[in-house]
This record gives C-alpha cells, sequence and structure tokens, in this order.
C-alpha cells in the first residue's frame, strides 16, 4: 500500500534521506526511531503525500505521488490516518466537533457516521470529554481525541508521530493497546518514537518490525533494543 523506492529527500541542503526502499503491506505494524532530527516526521510526511521525495519513487496505493493530482491526494489522506506530533486541535469546536472534522470536511457526516462517532469516544474513553473544548483537555485526553480523529473515516493505514510524547507510561500503555486493536482489525500502523521502552513492553502484544533512521538511512533495528 505505501512504497518506497530508492527515496531521498532534502529541505535544500544535503540530502535527510537517502537510498530509503522499503514497504509497509496492509495490517503491518512497524516502530520508526532515530534521533531527534533524524528524518522520522520527514519520513512519515512521505507517506501521506505531504512532501514528494526529491529522487526515487513514493507509491501510495498503486499510484506514484508525483501522479496523484488533488484528488489522489484527497483520496491517500482519508486513506492513511494520521496523528501528528503537536495534535492541534480548532479550539472553538468541541472535542466531538473536532474529531468529526474529516467527516465534514470528506462531506460524510450522516446519521450512521454520527453514531460511529459515539462510539469512537467510548473507545478511546471520551465520552465524558465529549463537550468539552480543546483547551480543557489532559495531554492524554488530546492524545487519544486525536488517535480518535485519526480514525474516523476508517483509513488504511495509521502513522502516529510521537503518540505517547506528553503522557505517562499508564497512558502511553492505554493509547499502545488502542493501535494494537486496530492493527488486529487490519490496520496497517507505524509509530515513530523515541522511546525504546514503549517498543520493548509493545514486543509482548504485537510482532512488529523496528526500523532505526541512521545516518540518513532506514534500517531494520536489531533485537538488541
Ligand atoms: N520544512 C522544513 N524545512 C527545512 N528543514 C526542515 C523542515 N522540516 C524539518 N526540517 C529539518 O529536517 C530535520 C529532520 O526533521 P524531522 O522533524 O523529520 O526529524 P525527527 O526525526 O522527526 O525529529 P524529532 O524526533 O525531534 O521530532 C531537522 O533538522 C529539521 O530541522
Amino acid at each position: 500500500m505505501i512504497s518506497f523506492d530508492h527515496v531521498a529527500y532534502s529541505y535544500g541542503g544535503g540530502e535527510l534521506l537517502t537510498d530509503i526502499s522499503l514497504e509497509l503491506a496492509p495490517g503491518s505494524f512497524h516502530f520508526l526511531t532515530g534521533p531527534s532530527g533524524a528524518g522520522k516526521t520527514t519520513f512519515l510526511k512521505l507517506c501521506y503525500a505531504a512532501l514528494t521525495p526529491t529522487a526515487g519513487q513514493v507509491t501510495l496505493f498503486g499510484k506514484d505521488v508525483r501522479d496523484l493530482g488533488r484528488d489522489g491526494v484527497a483520496d491517500v489522506r482519508r486513506r492513511v490516518g494520521v496523528v501528528h506530533q503537536d495534535c492541534q486541535f480548532l479550539d472553538h469546536l468541541s472535542v466531538a466537533e473536532n474529531v468529526a472534522l474529516p467527516l465534514t470536511v470528506s462531506g460524510r457526516d450522516t446519521q450512521a457516521a454520527r453514531q460511529d462517532l459515539d462510539e469512537l469516544l467510548g473507545w478511546v474513553g471520551l465520552t465524558h470529554r465529549a463537550r468539552a473544548r480543546p483547551p480543557e483537555l489532559s495531554g492524554g485526553e488530546r492524545q487519544r481525541a486525536a488517535l480518535a480523529r485519526a480514525v474516523i473515516v476508517a483509513p488504511d493505514a495509521i502513522l502516529a508521530d510521537e503518540p505517547t510524547g506528553n503522557v505517562d507510561w499508564e497512558m502511553s500503555q492505554r493509547l499502545m493497546t488502542l493501535l494494537v486493536e486496530l492493527n488486529r482489525m487490519g490496520r496497517a500502523v507505524m509509530i515513530a518514537t523515541h522511546d525504546l521502552s514503549l517498543i520493548r513492553a509493545a514486543k509482548s502484544q504485537v510482532s512488529a518490525r523496528v526500523l532505526r533512521i541512521s545516518n540518513r538511512r532506514l534500517q531494520l533495528a536489531g533485537a538488541d533494543l
């Protein structure tokens, strides 16, 4: 579904990412790790057509990202749910309205979708916060709202950028459980994180590949994590 063939990316200076080849299959589970500034967020952006490679080829759902056009990019955004590092919300809307925003934007805000919204808020444990405004949420609640917003359009893949960045251990485990559950439902999941203890803990729940960006290249990390 997401395929990289000898991909490189540069923001204008030297290459940040070099010669990356990778296949993200449906139902797969990956962690993406590497030092701060290594290019994890940049790599994720290449996976959902927010960036196009400066060399090589990124193919998203069978199409070269360079040939997607506006409709093609919109289709990719529907099929790839992204939990951003800073999980920004519209503060004048309620939590429920923020989570439902991707439905509203894609014109699929039907009654059935509204029911899905209620279920989804229950799944992430935010039913009681549905009417709250985003600034009133705790860090963990924000992360769970961001996850709900990413999955409301039933994407094929979920990309999460440091989803447990600002939460305590218990909450990070809860978020991981939600991501593992999504994977069991058949979604491909990729989580960018610095947190090696999170990866170690997840290994008992899911069979995941761990990728590391090191010296501009993507490597499969060994079992020595
Ligand atoms: N829009 C941009 N223009 C120029 N340079 C950028 C841009 N975005 C990111 N960079 C640079 O690219 C490098 C990689 O950034 P990126 O955010 O992909 O790293 P990261 O591995 O996700 O880092 P972190 O773990 O700190 O979030 C950094 O040096 C960053 O400053």
